[in-house]
């Protein structure tokens, strides 16, 4: 296991890594689809490539439905949930989420909302060069920020700007980041801060609480707990509203912004790409009324340049662990219930050379037909099988997106073909290149 790999990243004065992935995907070649890594005195058995995946995580979906424990984190919230407690909390999200209007209506003036915000802020950049990172993390975040503490934030509020600063990538490890000195150690430090910053608004909350009216999503995870007080065996206490909160901040905050970013990028190396986005948003919606979901059946070229940025991007390479709910054999092999966790290389269906013409290459044409239509692809996996926020991200991306490319024209401040798209790192998450780029009125 020689070539085993835990990350990229480029130094200073280094040349770029190749893409190399978590668990270098080139491990197949000499051990099949289906392999087994310890990782410490932990077994896990890795899958790859689209068939496969679909086979365990789609068609046996029910057996490899629980969640992986390499991670270790105690009385969990859903990221990491399993069993009954996994099963009411995520149920629970869906449908409260679901009544505040995630995935429908509501979301989706919300977002409309967001995106005017933003690009407010961004027209304050003048044209000059500037890092996109912090613009589009408050947008990102100020949705989920809507959905579980019932508001927004203007992007210069102290109290939202203390919150950014306590995103982190690594935050949905805080276990492991707790034993890792340096850095890591002020992560998940960080972790305990925002722990801290949902505590302070749970007791809020509470002391304002109406039945009749709950507010957000903390509010109706308050109400449950009242309903259920008096079951010994609740799933619904102060631990698991503290940790699912936190679970939906993160994972509804940094995804979406990464893949904006990462999005951007590769435009500013393929301003082909980014003239058709033009012309087809032109076309569509013109240049003086928000976007919408409806306008999204009629743009088969931004709902393709979105999935191909979501595949290339592949912001979360290996997935997140899954364990077997049963003993079960897959393509004869075994796979225990207890101990053993598995591993979805996701990055190797959504660059499965099987289901992509040229998979390491950028190309819209992977979702389009001869006739450029928009053209479903199942090894696209970049939302794994059980996301709760897919339809709110894609939402996000389309409305975002589409918006900023109406007002604006992308600049790039590098020389446009040496523009490297591939991730500045790449490990349990592909995390784009820091840059700057330039936004031109149109
Ligand atoms: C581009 C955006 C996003 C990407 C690429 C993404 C990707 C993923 C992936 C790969 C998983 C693991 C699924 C599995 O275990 O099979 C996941 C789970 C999850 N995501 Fe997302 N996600 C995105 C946006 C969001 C948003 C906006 C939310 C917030 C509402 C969200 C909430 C969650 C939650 C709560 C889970 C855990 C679900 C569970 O274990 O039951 N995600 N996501």
């Amino acid at each position: 296991l020689g070539e085993l790999k835990f990350g990229g990243g480029s130094k200073a004065g280094m040349p770029p890594p190749p893409r190399t992935l978590s668990f270098s995907p080139q491990l197949s070649e000499t051990y099949g689809e289906i392999f087994t890594v310890h990782l410490g005195s932990r077994p896990c058995v890795v899958l790859c490539g689209y068939r496969l995946l679909k086979e365990a995580l789609i068609d046996h979906a029910e057996e490899f439905s629980g969640r992986g424990d390499f991670l270790d984190t105690p009385a969990p919230g859903i990221v990491y949930g399993n069993g009954e407690r996994w099963r009411q909390l995520r149920r629970f999200a869906i449908v409260t989420l679901k009544s505040f209007g995630m995935g429908k209506r509501g979301a989706e003036e919300r977002v409309r909302e967001e995106a005017q915000h933003l690009i407010q802020q961004l027209y304050q950049t003048h044209g000059q060069p500037f890092d996109p990172t912090f613009l589009l993390s408050c947008a990102g975040s100020n949705i989920i920020c809507w959905l579980v503490f019932g508001e927004r934030f203007e992007y210069g509020d102290e109290r939202f700007l203390a919150l950014m600063g306590l995103i982190n990538l690594l935050f949905i490890f805080p276990n492991i980041m707790r034993f890792v000195p340096g850095p890591h150690q002020r992560i998940y430090a960080n972790y305990l801060r925002l722990a801290e910053f949902v505590g302070e608004r749970v007791r809020r909350n509470r002391q304002t609480l109406d039945p009749q009216n709950p507010r957000d999503f903390i509010d109706c995870f308050l109400l449950k707990m009242q309903q259920e007080k008096g079951n010994p065996d609740t799933h619904f206490t102060e631990d698991t509203l503290s940790k699912t909160t936190v679970n939906l901040f993160f994972a509804g905050t940094e995804t979406v912004s990464s893949t904006l970013k990462y999005g951007l990028r590769i435009l500013l190396r393929h301003p082909e790409v980014e003239a058709r986005l033009h012309e087809e948003i032109d076309r569509v919606i013109g240049r003086h009324r928000s976007p919408c979901m409806e306008d999204r059946s009629r743009m088969p070229y931004v709902d393709a340049v979105i999935h191909e940025i979501q595949r290339f991007a592949d912001i979360v390479p290996m997935g997140v662990p899954h364990t077997t709910t049963r003993d079960i054999q897959l393509r004869g092999y075994a796979i225990p219930k207890v101990g053993m966790n598995v591993i979805p290389l996701l990055c190797t269906s959504q660059f499965d050379p099987s289901r992509f013409a040229n998979p390491q290459t950028f190309d819209p044409g992977h979702f389009l037909d001869e006739n450029g239509r928009f053209k479903r692809n199942d090894a696209f996996m970049a939302f794994s099988r059980v996301c709760l926020g897919e339809g709110l991200a894609v939402m996000e991306l389309f409305i975002f997106l589409t918006s900023i490319l109406q007002h604006f024209q992308l600049k790039a401040e590098e020389d446009q073909a040496t523009i490297d798209i591939t991730p500045e790192s790449s490990g349990l998450g592909n995390i784009p290149r820091p840059y700057r780029l330039s936004l031109i009125p149109r």
